[in-house]
């Protein structure tokens, strides 16, 4: 259930004195707060922990894992919510588009319920795909889209479900350089527009300047 706290109600997310052991070796431990708008780049060596702590702010950390410490998003807590009630936006290295549904079909599983009517669904999906860049593909075989076109789907398809959070697990690696710059431009933008905290986790210097936010540096 929804925990209210008085002195953590400011907007954003808010990683409290979060720490993660694997087989008692303490690999995470971090508090941080991420402004609306802002950005939270996680770096360091492969296996330092960086896939892991975002997996326990999405709520889906493999119980291998024992971690403490509470998540808070817009002054809620999330700590113990599944992933579903947490609404927040995971994008990872692949854009994991379901393949048997048309690029519109992605974005509209992902729209609220909220949302209601077949007329007023369809219009947010279009609206969801323009601003992306990609205007008129609702029909599209995801199958037939380029590698740039199914990371666009894919931020769509995740701003579309009405986020309160955005965490990225190198979302842009396996772009080539001219693509990574664009897309990650356009992710930036997006969330900056939308007010939304990122989360981002990368290996790539370059994309930790582009996000422009504070960094963070694990396991080293
Ligand atoms: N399901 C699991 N069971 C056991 N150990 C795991 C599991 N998942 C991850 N690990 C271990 O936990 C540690 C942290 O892994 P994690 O994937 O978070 O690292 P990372 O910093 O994201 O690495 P990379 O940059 O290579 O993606 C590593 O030592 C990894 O081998």
């Amino acid at each position: 259930m929804f925990e209210r706290t008085r002195d953590l109600t400011e907007a954003g997310l808010f990683i409290d004195r979060v720490t993660i052991a694997l087989e008692g070796r303490e690999i995470v431990s971090l508090t941080r707060r991420v402004a609306p708008g802002g950005v939270l780049t996680v770096m360091g060596p492969s296996g330092a922990g960086k896939s892991t702590l975002l997996a326990y702010i999405g709520g889906f950390l493999d119980p291998v894992f024992s971690a403490r410490g509470r998540v808070f998003v817009d002054g809620t807590e999330v700590t113990a919510l599944k992933p579903e009630d947490r609404h927040m936006g995971v994008l990872f290295q692949d854009p994991l588009l379901f393949p048997h549904m048309s690029v519109g079909g992605n974005l509209m599983f992902a729209l609220p319920e909220a949302v209601c009517g077949r007329a007023a669904r369809a219009e947010r999906v279009a609206q969801a795909l323009e601003g992306v860049g990609l205007a008129g593909l609702e029909t599209r075989d995801p199958a037939t889209l380029s590698g740039g076109q199914k990371a666009r789907v894919a931020l769509a398809r995740v701003l579309a479900s009405s986020p309160r959070a955005l965490l990225l697990d190198e979302p842009f690696s396996k772009l080539d350089a001219e693509l990574r710059a664009q897309t990650r431009e356009l992710v930036f933008s997006k969330a900056s527009e939308s007010g939304l905290p990122v989360l981002l986790v990368t290996h790539d210097e370059a994309d930790a300047e582009a996000a422009g936010g504070d960094i963070v540096r694990i396991g080293v």
